[in-house]
């Protein structure tokens, strides 16, 4: 198998190394000239030689990789090469494919079954092709050849594996050596960075700039993340344009409540947001397993009355605050599990598949990453002691006083216009009851699809590819599970 063909099975690679050696690397800054490269076995406890290694010739790239490559005149009636002729980018990787094994040869249609399609298929499509329970356990390298631009190694079963010195920083075991680590620093879940501090401006975008550049999605999503919500201005007062506003960041989750909606003060649904009421500060979707990330409101149109502020506040930055003044209070919200529900429609009784806290902890650093905080739908509890009932009481009124701070209520009068989009593991969020006809509309984001489209803006997909899997920590030791810590970013 030619190098460009392990080079294509790169997810194969990646779990061979992370599977069967412990690559220690050394690398110099900057010159990558000279890599001392050692490595160990995960099986067999085999600690080999120091390899160290010179730089080698920089290979050429084959020619199927360049953007203008045209298929050669003898393989033009392939017919599977026919099906790529629409771009030289894919055409070119479909021939690089079909040089190494990944399509048939040609005229032998009849052979493209699934199988191979798929086999091609998963080329694009950065997902494991290799079966990794077939990889021999004794597994051993047989050569190691660095270069400027990536570490070529041929294993003992015949297998050629390509990884990029990125890939490897990001990926090698060594925790100790963190500062070789460079995943991409980016938010795989949130951090409490900049909370937003009141008689700032508040963070706003334009829908102009937003629908025609994805410059303008990086900037709202970063100021969504960093702030806890952000304004969209010159918002056309429609739900169409509302709609493929939300839709510049992903698709909208669908609920129960349907996926974009508008609703009005008419209890077609059995939900206190379905009617002119007061509605305190509260987080959504406190019953779904995973409460969805965004939430974005968009005012259409309000007659006859007046009334429906909206409120935020930022849940963060007062769990922040609680910690500080009486850690027992605030591990108790931390650590006391409820059966948020949603029960109001007939045909509906939901409740997470696993009970939550109101301030949840990330599993690998401790710090809160999650709120959830919403008296209407929070379940009986009876698993508790009564002290520990009466503590988690305690705890909640001590926090509900902490949310109320004058200084911490962001208090606005939606706009036709201007749409409101807002962090619902974060922020709460509520509204002032009101008279009249109140015609409001929008929709949720998951968590997954915001931060996957925020990663991708903001650091590009490969090195985002690069640092899968990677997680970098302040330290290198896991806190443990006492130490639960206030929203960080890490
Ligand atoms: C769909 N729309 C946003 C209009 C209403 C949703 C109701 C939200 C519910 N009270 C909860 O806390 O999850
Ligand atoms: O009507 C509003 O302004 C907010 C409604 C609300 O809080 C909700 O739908 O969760």
């Amino acid at each position: 198998m030619n190098i460009t063909r392990a080079a294509l099975i790169r997810p194969a690679v990646i779990q061979r190394a992370c599977r069967t050696s412990l690559i220690h690397l050394r690398v110099e800054r900057g010159s990558l000239s000279d890599v001392t490269l050692g490595y160990g076995y995960v099986y067999g406890s085999r600690m080999s030689s120091w390899v160290p290694q010179k730089k080698q010739a920089q290979k050429t790239e084959p020619a199927w990789k360049s953007p203008d490559f045209t298929i050669p005149a003898e393989e033009k009636d392939s017919p599977i090469l026919k099906q790529f002729e629409s771009s030289p980018k894919s055409r070119g990787i479909a021939y690089g494919a079909y040089l190494n094994g990944y399509l048939p040869i040609k005229g032998e249609k009849e052979s493209m079954g699934k199988f191979s399609f798929l086999k091609f298929g998963r080329f694009f499509l950065r997902q494991k092709i290799t079966n990794t329970f077939l990889i021999p356990e004794d597994i051993d390298v047989v050569r190691i050849e660095p270069n400027a631009k990536d570490v070529k190694i041929e294993w003992t079963d015949g297998h050629e594996s390509s990884y990029s010195w990125d890939w490897l920083t990001a990926h090698h075991f060594q925790s100790a050596d963190l500062k070789y680590r460079r995943p991409v620093k980016a938010p795989l879940v949130r951090g409490l960075s900049k909370p937003y501090k009141k008689n700032e401006p508040y963070p706003e975008v334009n829908y102009e700039e937003v629908m025609s550049k994805d410059s303008a999605v990086l900037d709202w999503l970063w100021k969504i993340y960093n702030s806890g919500f952000c304004f969209i201005d010159g918002v056309p007062a429609t739900p169409e344009a509302t709609k493929s506003l939300i839709e510049r960041i992903a698709f909208i989750r669908h609920t129960h409540y349907g996926g974009f909606w508008e609703f009005t003060a008419d209890l077609t649904l059995k939900d206190t947001a379905y009617t002119n009421e007061f509605l305190g500060g509260h987080t959504d979707n406190t019953y779904f397993t995973d409460p969805a990330r965004l939430q974005l409101f968009h005012l259409l149109s309000h007659t006859d009355g007046s009334g429906g502020e909206s409120l935020l506040v930022d849940a963060f930055a007062a769990a922040k605050k609680l910690r500080a003044e009486n850690r027992g209070l605030f591990n108790s919200l931390a650590e006391e599990k409820h059966s948020w529900h949603a029960s109001g429609n007939e045909d509906v009784c939901i409740q997470p598949a696993v009970r939550a806290p109101v301030l949840s902890a990330h599993g690998d650093t401790n710090a809160v990453y999650q709120i959830r905080w919403n008296d209407y739908d929070r379940a009986p509890k009876s698993d508790w002691s009564i002290k520990q009932s009466n503590t988690w009481y305690k705890a909640a009124k001590r926090f509900n006083e902490i949310l109320s701070e004058e200084h911490r209520q962001i208090v606005t009068q939606l706009k036709p216009g201007k749409a409101l989009i807002f962090d619902n593991w974060r922020m709460l969020h509520g509204r002032s009851e009101f008279t009249g006809k109140r015609r409001m509309c929008g929709g949720y984001v998951n968590n997954d699809d915001f931060i996957s489209r925020l990663r991708l803006l903001k650091f590009g997909r490969e090195k985002v590819l690069n640092s899968l899997g990677t997680f970098s920590r302040r330290s290198s030791e896991p806190r443990n599970s006492t130490a639960i810590e206030p929203a960080d970013i890490y």
